[in-house]
């Protein structure tokens, strides 16, 4: 808020605050891009957020740019550019979006199954997934991310980012499946699961800000690839697990998003407009460059 001449309260608008306002996924899967942005910029203000989170809060102006759902993204890709060089994707096996099923895939046909309430990109996906091998459930539930009470409600659940890591190692006695590896066996395809949105509207009017903002994330990014053993000791710190699990993890993990793997983004994006899942068809529209 901020306080007119006269006194009144207006909302600030994005476009005439000096600071930056960005949005940041709070789990690890993003650690490499985000650990080391610089937080001591006072101009820089963080919103960390789960996925669904930080698409409503781009969506309604609550920050001027952030990582998010590559959903939310083709969604309104009329009105986003994507920044150069920052995405979470993988080419095969994610490691940490699971599709945990009491039977076999291919026998849940007729049954309920259940979405995590912060997903976009991945719950969209399994829609594809299931819908193109032929299966169709009674219907979909969206629940807290929460193993067990998802299982009791659904013969099928979805699990991402941290909660999906901590239960794809416990003894869950369900099949298990990646949804980075069922795409790529399906498709052929890499998979973007989130990138860096910028309102077209910003860049328009405030290209300057727009270079801060991708920056100062290619900067981050370049930091935690460069220091992977501070970026393991924080994901050690939140959730335990070995530094062998964690290379592990981190290695099937991309962060790049350029023409290349722009192609996997967009068949992900022609996918969904197939399957009536985004009003329009959309491309990933790439702005700036890496350095
Ligand atoms: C790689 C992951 O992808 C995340 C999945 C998202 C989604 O399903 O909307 C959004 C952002 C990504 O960071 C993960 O969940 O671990």
């Amino acid at each position: 808020m901020e306080t007119k001449a006269n006194g009144a309260l207006q909302v600030a608008d994005p476009l005439s605050r000096t600071h930056v306002r960005i949005g940041h996924i709070k789990f690890t899967n993003a650690l490499p891009i985000c650990h080391f942005l610089d937080r001591s910029d006072p101009e820089i203000e963080f919103l960390p957020g789960a996925p669904s989170e930080l698409n409503a809060w781009l969506a309604d102006g609550t920050v001027d740019a952030g990582l998010c759902s590559s959903f939310a993204y083709a969604y309104n890709a009329d009105d986003y550019v994507a920044l150069r060089g920052l995405s979470v994707s993988s080419r095969g096996p994610v490691g940490s979006i699971f599709f945990f099923s009491k039977r076999p895939l291919e026998e849940l046909n007729g049954c309920v199954v259940a979405l995590p309430t912060i997903s976009a990109s991945s719950s969209n996906l399994l829609r594809i997934l299931l819908a193109e091998a032929g299966i169709t459930p009674s219907k979909y539930v969206t629940l807290e991310p929460d193993l067990p009470s998802m299982l009791e409600q659904a013969e099928a659940a979805l699990l991402i980012a941290d909660d999906a890591l901590y239960w794809s190692v416990q003894d869950h006695g369900c099949h298990l499946y990646d949804l980075g590896e069922e795409w790529n066996v399906r498709t052929g395809h890499s998979m973007t699961f989130a990138l860096c949105a910028i309102p077209k509207r910003l860049v328009r009017e405030n290209p300057e800000k727009v270079r801060k903002i991708h920056r100062f994330f290619l900067e981050g990014k370049r930091k935690g690839l460069a220091d992977m053993d501070a970026v393991i000791a924080e994901a050690t710190r939140m959730l335990g697990q070995t530094e062998e699990f964690w290379r592990n993890y981190f290695n099937k993990l991309r962060y790049d998003l350029d023409e290349e793997w722009a192609v996997g983004a967009n068949a992900y994006f022609d996918a969904a407009y197939r399957h009536g899942l985004i009003p329009k068809p959309a491309k990933v529209e790439l702005w700036g460059d890496e350095e």
